[in-house]
């Protein structure tokens, strides 16, 4: 699947202001792009790729901080570099997990929803759903490594993965806590998580907005595993390493399978959902409700 066309032009603008995958990266030299040691690591602004080629495997580290929030510039990075990937026939699987001490995304980075015009909300809108179509659609088995918080549209990147395992730390919180921001979900992102939790437990966990901490995560079933922080890294990549004993064509095409009727349904109304975004987060009342959200954040330190 290419890059929808608002999000194929911030992408090539971000690729011509050299946000491209270069070396070295954390310092470290590297070999210049190309080298094809098999070993480097490549990386644009705000993700850091680390390819390991004869597993077939990349961990995508998300570095954007101080909270991964889901900025235009990030999402648009973070697909270059997934598309990279899924271009490259020698990966068959990404584990996503975070560069951002005690956060794996904050989510939607809200001073995009804040004092905007339509126009900006739309593009916004448009790359949201991009990247969830993006992920939740891709041929590679995607596992998230969760090491941080996750509210929200931090929540929506790791329902879009095959499997998540999360690390045991009581503030690593996961959830769609969009009800206690007075705002809803959209149908597709409910989708994904009563696919993933069932009806009921859904009805409870968005209408209450409800973050959850490991243990209940892991029993309401939004994580698939939770594990000791610092085992969360090996466990990921031996259940990886698990998926990827599995042929791949009878596995992506059970996993598009199941998954066709959630993403058509967001794939039919794309435009209708940009619209419905678009008037929603433009109302007096929701601008209010999210400055006042903002500034609080913003104060928490003060
Ligand atoms: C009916 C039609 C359809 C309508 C559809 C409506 C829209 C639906 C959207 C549904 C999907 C997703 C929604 C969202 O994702 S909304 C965002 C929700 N996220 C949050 O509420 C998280 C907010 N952040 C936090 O709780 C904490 O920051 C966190 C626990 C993540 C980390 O805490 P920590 O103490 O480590 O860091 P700080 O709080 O001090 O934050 C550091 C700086 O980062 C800024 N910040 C934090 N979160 C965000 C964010 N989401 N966007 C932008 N900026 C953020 C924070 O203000 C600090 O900034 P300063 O350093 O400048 O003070």
């Amino acid at each position: 699947m290419a890059l929808a066309g608002g999000v194929r032009v911030r992408a090539r603008a971000l690729l011509r202001a050299g946000a491209q995958f270069r070396g070295p990266v954390l310092g470290r030299p590297e070999p210049a792009a190309g080298g094809g040691d098999g070993t480097r690591r490549f990386a644009n602004l705000r993700v850091l790729v680390e390819p390991d080629p004869a597993a077939g495997v990349a961990v995508m580290k998300l570095k954007s901080p101080p909270v991964n929030s889901l900025s235009l510039e990030f999402m648009t990075e973070f697909l270059i570099s997934l598309e990279k990937l899924e271009n490259d026939k020698a990966f068959r699987g990404v584990v996503i997990t975070s560069d951002c001490p005690g956060v794996f995304s904050a989510g939607l980075d809200l001073t995009e929803l804040c004092g905007q015009n339509p126009a900006h909300y739309a593009e916004y809108w448009k790359a949201v759903q991009e990247l969830w179509l993006r992920l939740f659609l891709s041929n590679m088995v995607l596992v998230a490594a969760i090491n941080g918080v996750c509210p929200a549209g931090g929540c929506l990147m790791a329902l879009t993965c095959d499997v998540r395992v999360l690390a045991d730390n009581p503030k690593f919180v996961i959830g769609l806590k969009e009800t206690q921001l007075g705002i809803v979900v959209p149908f597709w992102l409910k989708d994904n998580l009563v696919n993933t939790i069932g009806h009921r437990a859904s009805e409870h966990a968005l209408q209450l907005g409800l973050l959850f901490p490991p243990a209940e995560a892991l029993q309401v079933g939004i994580v698939d595993q939770v594990v000791p922080e610092d085992q969360l890294q090996s466990t990921a990549l031996s259940v990886m390493a698990r998926w990827m004993a599995i042929p791949d064509h009878a596995r992506h095409l059970t996993k598009a399978m199941m998954r066709k009727a959630t993403a058509d349904s967001l794939i039919k109304h794309r435009d209708a959902d940009i619209q419905n975004f678009v008037n929603f987060i433009s109302r007096d009342s929701i601008q209010k409700t999210l400055q006042v959200y903002l500034q609080k954040l913003k104060q928490k330190k003060g």
